[in-house]
């Protein structure tokens, strides 16, 4: 890297209206690479849509960027400072998590779990106060599960998962929002109504960066994507630029005709 390039990367990682930045990061688990030389940035009030095959590192690299799992090389900023320097209370505060939807363990109620979002907000060993349990309860209304806040979480369906943990992360009313396949599970009124919502957010200023399997829903919501296979960051830029036959043929491994023929979304050739 030239000093001039040096310069300017290092001038985009500690910029604070840079919800997270990344600099030839290389993710994996233990001496296992996943991914290598990732160089990302994700603005405020920006979503960022990631695509890419089954296994190809999506889960892997947003769950180092959440410090989840170490980085095993590279940089990576959150609001202009390393990650390693927040304090972990703070990270919290300002990161929100929305994983693929799984069936836990423990029957926490529904409400329970939305209030686990609340956590970084309250003071240590505290008990949910009013105010919380008021956003944990807005935070199910918007999803429209609110009857089910007395549910057990592993008594409800997967798409029902889904939802809880998406109210989840907006009650902990954070800063920069990370979703793996946020409507994986859902029928499609709700796919919709959780669609509308991350476009709701980030016109409230939230940044989001989300994975999914749906280059249409990339299409309509974001306002870049980033082509991702085999541990690599290929391309990102703007939707119409990106998402076209011939590049989606490729990161999917398919024949164009085949892609044409079973997408009703036409796409750019
Ligand atoms: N806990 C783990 N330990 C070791 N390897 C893992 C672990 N979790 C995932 N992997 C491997 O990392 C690679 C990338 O997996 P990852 O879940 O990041 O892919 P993905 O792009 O999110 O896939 P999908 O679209 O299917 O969810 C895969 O080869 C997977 O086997």
């Amino acid at each position: 890297m030239s000093q001039a390039s040096f310069a300017a990367a290092a001038a985009r990682m500690s910029d604070s209206s840079c919800a997270i930045a990344t600099q030839g990061l290389d993710i994996g688990y233990g001496r296992k690479q996943v991914g290598r030389d990732i160089t990302l940035q994700l603005a405020e009030g920006e979503i960022l849509c990631l695509l890419g095959p089954n296994g190809s590192g999506k889960s892997t690299l947003l769950k180092t960027l959440l410090g989840l799992l170490p980085a095993q090389g590279g940089q990576l900023h959150v609001l202009g400072r390393p990650l390693a320097e927040w304090p972990r209370r703070g990270l919290a505060r300002r990161l929100g998590y929305v994983p693929q939807a799984h069936s836990g363990e423990f029957p926490f109620t529904v409400e329970e779990i939305v209030l686990m979002g609340r956590t970084s907000h309250m003071p240590r060993y505290a008990v949910p106060g009013a105010e919380d349990r008021r956003i944990a309860r807005e935070s199910l209304d918007t999803l429209g599960i609110g009857a089910l806040a007395q549910e057990p979480f592993t008594h409800i369906s997967g798409g029902e998962r889904q939802l809880a943990l998406i109210a989840r992360a907006l009650a902990q009313q954070p800063a920069i929002l990370v979703m793996d396949e946020p409507t994986a599970s859902l029928d499609f009124g709700n796919q919709l109504r959780v669609l509308e919502k991350i476009r709701r957010l980030k016109h409230e200023g939230l940044a989001i960066l989300l994975c999914t399997h749906q280059p249409e829903h990339a299409a309509r919501l974001a306002d870049r994507v980033a082509l991702f296979r085999d541990g690599t960051l290929h391309a990102t830029g703007a939707p119409d630029a990106l998402l076209t036959v011939p590049r989606l043929a490729w990161l999917y491994g398919l024949e164009e005709d085949e892609l044409r023929a079973w997408t009703a979304t036409k796409y750019p050739c």
